[in-house]
């Protein structure tokens, strides 16, 4: 009789938890080689679940793919350690239990960049090890990507007619990561095949019986559940799982009324939690009626609220726009800071940039000091944003920060790591890139948290992407944009170019784009620096003239000065033949130079526009 036949009259009841449990034991490595170095403790675990209870138990392979294993430089032992866990797991269970070969999710709940193609790859593999092996049935548990499990479940029901039982995981009791409903990706895995649909993992008892109360009871398969015994915390350098076993058992029973047939434990849980519910529930009949509590996806998303002023990109799309980057003091003294950027509202300047510690040197908070220039100044500020400083959870309250104070214009990107700047022990988080988080600002614009939780309204953020033209290959950077442009990108702002050849070779790279550029400018100081920008900043080229016209003044500060500001005037005249969009960026708070050009800017942009007109009127 198959597990499955026995499903149809009584419940079953699953093993725990063996990844969190060996961490307990202070295992802190790949726990799945341990089927091949120490295969007496994994059979020992096993028999431990089968005497608590468990007329099922799953082979430690959950993090047993090439995907996972590459991380241990394991990735050549996929078959070794398949093959070893499925012995192991099949020496434990004699005839006492069955045994299902368990293959894990990749994607977890941040955009993941594990492409359709290599999960394919990898899954594989490890299917046809398990297989091989001859086990009861196959376990695929803690999916959150509902797209990845589709795909295993369509391969794997081609290949085998044994049991198959698909789990999926939920940070949110009820909805998938993309915002599924679980009652409805449960029935997809139904009509895809799987024998035995649930859930696992994340979800402690209480949220788990909350999902399961919208979950029908499947028509063609069993439902299963297991959950974590509790959510960890982290003391003394480890963590811990809390939830004890009785609190387990009474649970059981309210399992069972949401009509589970196959209910285990995942991490946290032990042999213990696993003999209180044998305690309860091993043999018992399933109930096979109950009452659904069918929440429909219900995203009341208020219309995006008012922005302030129409999106950066629809004004640089419509006429030459200027902006310009003034950098946020290193010393707590802001007076200089606010009185540049009151130069640089009288220049009628679009928008203000304030980078964000850029060159990891810590500056005053660029939100702190953009909220005073729109509050105080009435200036609109662009927040730049690095994924350096801040993991996922700090880049999402921050976002949801700004839309608070109104800041709508900000600038997504990676940012320079943290070993170039004041602390180069300083860990760069890079949780995510660039790209992906300009999808997720896109997210939060569709009223949707980065883990895809309802944020009950829509933010309004427009989201630029970082453009350095100077790199040997214009090409490829081009291809950068490109992607950030799938991402959500909507303009782009360059790195300063500092000739007119390199404004011609942007513009010939990047006219098939269809979002703007505003193409960075920055005025040399005096020959020293130009000379450091021309030999020690990467990909930076000023060209034998202009350098030599700088060091001529090197003598005269001032006089150098004054050449910076006439050669980024000329340098402004080709640029607004080509871009509408001018991104000046003020060197050392020198905001009288940006602030000057600022007004050259937007006088010439009212000439050419002045002339476009006169001669639309005359033909
Ligand atoms: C307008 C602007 C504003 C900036 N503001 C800040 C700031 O406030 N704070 C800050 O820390 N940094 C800032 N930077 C610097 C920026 O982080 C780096 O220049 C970065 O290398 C490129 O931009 P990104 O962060 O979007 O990187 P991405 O485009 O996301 O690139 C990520 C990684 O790929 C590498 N890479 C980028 N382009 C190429 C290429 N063509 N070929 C191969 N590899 C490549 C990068 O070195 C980086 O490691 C700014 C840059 C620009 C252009
Ligand atoms: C990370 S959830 C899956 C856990 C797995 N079944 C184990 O306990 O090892
Ligand atoms: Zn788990």
């Amino acid at each position: 009789m198959t597990f499955l036949d026995k499903l149809k009259n009584q419940i079953l009841i699953g093993d725990g938890a063996m990844g969190t449990l060996l961490y307990s034991f202070g295992v802190d490595t790949c726990s799945e080689e341990l089927n091949l170095s120490q295969s007496e403790q994994i059979q020992n675990i096993h028999r431990a679940y089968i005497d608590a209870g468990a007329d099922v138990i799953q082979t430690h392979t959950y993090a047993a793919n090439y995907l996972k294993l590459q991380r241990y430089g394991l990735e050549d032992s996929v078959k070794e350690i398949n093959s070893a866990a499925v012995r192991n797991a099949k020496k434990a269970a004699q005839s006492n239990a069955y045994v299902l070969g368990t293959i894990g999710g990749n994607r977890g709940i941040k955009t993941s960049s594990i492409t359709i193609e290599e999960i394919k790859r990898s899954f594989r593999e490890q299917l046809y090890c398990l297989l091989m092996e001859g086990v009861d049935g196959l376990l695929f548990e803690t999916f959150y990507d509902l797209e990845e499990l589709e795909t295993v479940l369509t391969i794997a029901r081609k290949e085998t007619k044994l049991p198959i039982i698909t789990q999926v995981s939920l940070s949110e009791p009820g909805f998938l990561h993309d915002r599924t409903p679980v009652n409805d990706a449960l029935k997809r895995l139904e009509g895809l095949g799987a024998d035995v649909v649930g859930l696992n993992c994340r979800l402690g008892p209480h949220h788990m019986l909350l999902a399961l109360e919208q979950v029908e009871i499947p028509k063609h398969a069993f439902l299963s559940a297991y959950p974590n015994a509790s959510l960890p915390t982290y003391t003394d350098g480890k963590f811990h799982y809390e939830g004890d076993a009785d609190y387990f058992q009474k649970s059981a029973q309210s399992f069972r009324n949401e009509g589970v047939r196959l209910l285990g434990g995942c991490c946290g849980t032990t042999p213990d939690h696993i003999r209180g519910f044998a305690a309860e529930l091993k043999n018992s009949t399933p109930v096979t009626e109950k009452v659904v509590k069918l929440k429909k996806e219900k995203i009341v998303v208020e219309s995006p609220p008012k922005r302030e002023y129409a999106p950066l990109q629809e004004i640089v799309k419509e006429r030459p726009s200027v902006i310009v980057e003034l950098d946020p003091p290193r010393k707590l003294d802001t007076t200089k800071f606010f009185e540049g950027a009151k130069a640089l509202k009288e220049a009628g300047i679009d928008s203000i940039t304030l980078a964000d510690n850029s060159l990891a040197t810590v500056r005053i908070s660029n939100e702190s000091l953009g909220y005073l220039l729109k509050s105080e100044l009435g200036m609109r500020p662009l927040i730049h944003i690095a994924c350096r400083d801040r993991n996922i959870i700090g880049l999402q309250s921050h976002l949801m920060g700004l839309h608070t104070l109104g800041m709508n214009d900000v600038l997504a990107i990676t940012g320079d790591p943290a070993r170039v700047g004041d602390f180069p022990g300083a860990s760069s988080v890079y949780d995510v890139s660039s790209f992906e988080l300009i999808q997720m600002i896109k997210q939060m614009n569709e009223g949707l948290s980065f883990s895809g939780k309802d944020l009950g309204q829509k933010t309004a953020f427009s989201v630029a992407g970082a453009f350095n033209p100077n790199v040997r290959s214009v090409e490829k950077a081009v291809k950068r944009l490109e992607k950030k442009i799938e991402y959500g990108a909507d303009y782009f702002i360059s790195q300063p170019v500092f000739s007119e050849e390199k404004l011609i070779e942007v513009y010939e790279n990047t006219k098939h784009l269809n979002a703007p550029i505003y193409i960075g400018l920055m005025p040399l100081t005096g020959s020293k620096n130009a000379e450091f920008l021309h030999n020690e900043v990467p990909g930076i080229k000023i060209a034998d003239s202009i350098r030599e016209r700088m060091s001529r003044l090197s003598d005269n500060p001032l006089e150098a000065a004054r050449e910076g500001v006439a050669i980024t005037k000329s340098l402004i005249d080709t640029a607004l033949d080509l871009f509408n969009g001018i991104y000046l960026i003020t060197p050392f708070l020198r905001y009288e130079l940006t602030a000057e050009l600022a007004a050259y800017a937007n006088q010439r942009a009212s000439e050419i526009r002045r002339a476009s007109y006169a001669k639309n009127t005359i033909f």
